[in-house]
């Protein structure tokens, strides 16, 4: 496994590297990812390797096209590995399922003709996890925990970009799934409300200690949000290093030791393109 090395021009003094032995909850092992176009076969990932323990928030960051997404379907079971193998709790991943549940970036994932608790009670009706009258207290229960009870009975285009993220975020958490898969979940909200939102999801963790694996291609967003983060090259996308970080919130941004750490990421990030830009100085 290749996910604890660095690359030789990298200064990783400071940074805590991962070192945990407990049985992982998600395990991807030397996972290569394909799409296959007319014309093309392109690598999405290459031989990635990384595991996921109960309650870690496991961030997956790297440049537009390392296959950060890719990864994330894979887990969901919507693309199969060419190669490698990806196992929850044990048991190989062969396709979509109740136990990982997605959150997209997208505002329109929720369907505009069912209000928020109709929304939320959908998967929960349509798994035959539970019955109407369960659904909706679950659905109710889920909507209070993110801040919109008021609003479970208004239809999405109501709501702003992050309520609407919110509702995405309840409906996926009353499933109760083994891990949370998030899409660059933010992306699409201003910069205020994005910084509420993670605000909000680290609080939701606070009180309910979930297993979420959040893609990212924001530093700062990695940071804040991550109690682990794996470092993936440019396309296809490898594994560069995995660090552990907890401990970061919005107050810590400007701290010299935060801006020291993003630092260090953008170079481990960029020490290729870094290596290009000397060579051709030289
Ligand atoms: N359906 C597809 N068919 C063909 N190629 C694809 C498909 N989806 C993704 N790719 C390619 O696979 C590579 C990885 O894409 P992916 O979306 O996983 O990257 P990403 O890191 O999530 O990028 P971004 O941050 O821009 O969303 C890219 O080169 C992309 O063009």
């Amino acid at each position: 496994m290749n996910a604890f090395t660095y690359p030789d021009s990298v200064d990783t003094a400071g940074m805590d590297v991962a070192n945990v032995s407990e049985r992982p909850l998600l395990d991807v092992s030397g996972v290569t990812l394909q799409y296959k176009t007319r014309r093309h076969l392109v690598t999405a990932t290459y031989r990635v390797d990384f595991q996921v323990f109960e309650a870690e928030r496991y961030v997956l960051l790297g440049p537009s096209g390392c296959g950060k997404s890719s990864l994330l379907k894979a887990v969901g079971g919507f693309l199969q590995p060419v190669e490698g193998a990806i196992r929850l709790n044990g048991w190989a991943v062969s396709g979509p399922g109740p136990d990982r549940m997605m959150v997209f970036q997208e505002f329109d994932q929720l369907p505009p003709w069912k209000t928020v608790k109709q929304n939320v009670m959908f998967p929960l009706l349509a798994s035959g996890k539970a019955t109407r009258r369960e659904a909706e207290e679950k659905a109710l229960d889920c909507i209070a925990r993110v801040n919109l009870s008021k609003f479970a009975d208004v239809h999405p285009h109501m709501l702003s970009g992050g309520m609407k993220q919110r509702v995405a975020i309840a409906r996926a958490m009353a499933m109760e799934p083994d891990i949370l898969l998030m899409d660059e979940p933010f992306a699409a909200l201003d910069a205020l409300t994005r910084r509420k939102m993670q605000e909000e999801l680290l609080q939701l963790w606070d009180d309910l200690r979930f297993t979420v694996l959040f893609v990212t291609h924001s530093i700062e967003e990695a940071l804040v949000v991550g109690s682990r983060i794996l470092v993936l090259s440019p396309h296809p996308g490898q594994v560069k290093a995995e660090l552990n970080c907890g401990g970061y919130d919005h107050h810590a941004v400007g701290s010299p030791d935060f801006q020291d750490a993003a630092r260090r990421i953008h170079a481990m990030l960029f020490a290729d393109e870094v290596e290009t830009v000397k060579g051709l100085r030289s």
